[in-house]
């Protein structure tokens, strides 16, 4: 019966045709690459980058519906998680039913319909996050965390791929625009400047805390102002806004009953010859260290979970999540973003005191990508 429901809306030849493109090999590119290849936007690299995109797309994607099918503890089955996995199997079909492209117009074609592609994954981590709600609920509380190693597991691989799959077709949409802003090549800036991002992320973070708690912490950032480096910008603010949200809900929980002000954040910006490391340091009490092995899993948070209040994703699958802690997704989600540049996010608290984030990217960007 299982069975049958996971493989309902698959035909034979669709069945045979996501098995034979899911044990392709996976191509990766690296940061480096995409910036040198990018900045020339012809018509010509316009077209060779589709065509690669037309066979790579189909292999990563399809790599990913086979393991949405082969989940343990029965995750495949639960309602979210076959929605997700129709959305990935609705883009292979579309992938594989577009003809090969031969000139500028299929390039264009191609690059519409990829693009409704990205938009049609949006949703996929709620959606996930969402499914995997629906599991611990089944489960015995007394399951230790561990047990659910191998599905934390897969969800690394997953939010990995999915952040590979969105870069290349948001870089490829991206070089189409006929006026890119200034050292922009596509997602890449080539000249970022690390300390206005993250002024910029903090900002954000501190107006949903403003709104949350009715005050927030300053977060005083440090670091040469006039210093850049090519990277990607939304993946930054991504990451500095997780760890800067993060410590500003640790430090107005400490400091709520206190007559004490609250103490800012620190934001440091160190430029190495290898890395870039940004660390955000607070005064918000630490992890107990008991605590420190669940913070990087997707089944922790201490904060009241977002998605039960929101039953209308189940429906629409649409989600809109503005809260300061949601369902414990910001640090493994961002350590996946610093990873895939070849870097790393690692936290280190001293218990009753405060937390050090130390986020790494890597300053050459010409590691390949991760692909799981
Ligand atoms: N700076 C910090 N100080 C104290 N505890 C922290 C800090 N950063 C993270 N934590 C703990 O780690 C848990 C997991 O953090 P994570 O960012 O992954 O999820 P979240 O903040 O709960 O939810 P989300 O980021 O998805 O909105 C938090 O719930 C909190 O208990």
């Amino acid at each position: 019966m299982a069975a049958k429901k996971l493989y309902e809306s698959f035909s034979k030849g669709l069945f045979e045709d996501v098995h034979r493109w899911g044990s392709m090999k996976q191509t990766g590119v690296s940061l480096k690459y995409m910036m040198e290849f990018g900045s020339r936007p012809t018509a010509r690299n316009l077209l060779i980058s589709s065509q690669f995109l037309h066979k790579e797309l189909p292999i990563r994607i399809a790599r990913r519906v086979i393991e949405l099918q082969n989940l343990p503890y029965g995750l495949s089955l639960k309602p979210a998680v076959l929605k997700v996995r129709d959305w990935y199997l609705d883009s292979f079909r579309d992938l594989r039913s577009f003809p090969d492209i031969k000139d500028q117009n299929d390039e264009l074609e191609f690059t519409r319909m990829i693009n409704l592609v990205k938009v049609r994954h949006n949703n996929v981590v709620p959606m996930m996050a969402l499914g995997v709600q629906q599991l611990k609920k089944d489960l015995d509380p007394k399951v230790d965390y561990k047990d659910l190693y191998e599905i934390h597991q897969f969800l690394d691989r997953f939010y990995m791929s999915r952040i590979g799959i969105r870069m290349l077709i948001g870089q490829h949409v991206a070089l189409h625009d006929p006026n890119p802003p200034p050292d922009c090549v596509g997602y890449i800036h080539t000249k970022m400047s690390p300390l206005e991002v993250a002024r910029s992320a903090s900002e954000d973070a501190r107006c949903i805390c403003l709104r949350e708690y009715g005050s927030a912490p300053n977060v005083n950032i440090y670091g040469d102002p006039n210093f850049t480096f090519p990277y990607v910008p939304t993946h930054l603010h991504l990451m500095v806004f997780e760890l800067v949200k993060n410590s500003l809900r640790a430090v107005e929980e400490r400091f709520a009953d206190s007559d004490k002000v609250a103490p800012p954040i620190r934001i440091i910006v160190a430029d190495g010859l290898e890395d870039v490391t940004i660390k955000v340091s607070d005064e918000g009490g630490g992890i107990p260290r008991s605590g420190l092995p669940k913070i990087f899993t997707y089944l922790y948070s201490t904060a009241r979970n977002p998605l039960d209040e929101h039953s209308d994703l189940e429906t629409t699958g649409v989600a809109t999540l503005s809260t300061l802690a949601g369902y414990g997704y910001g640090l493994p989600i961002s350590r996946l973003y610093a990873r895939y540049f070849g870097g790393d996010l690692q936290i280190i608290s001293m218990e009753g005191y405060g937390t050090d984030a130390y986020l790494h990217l890597s300053r050459l960007g010409d590691s390949q990508e991760p692909l799981p």
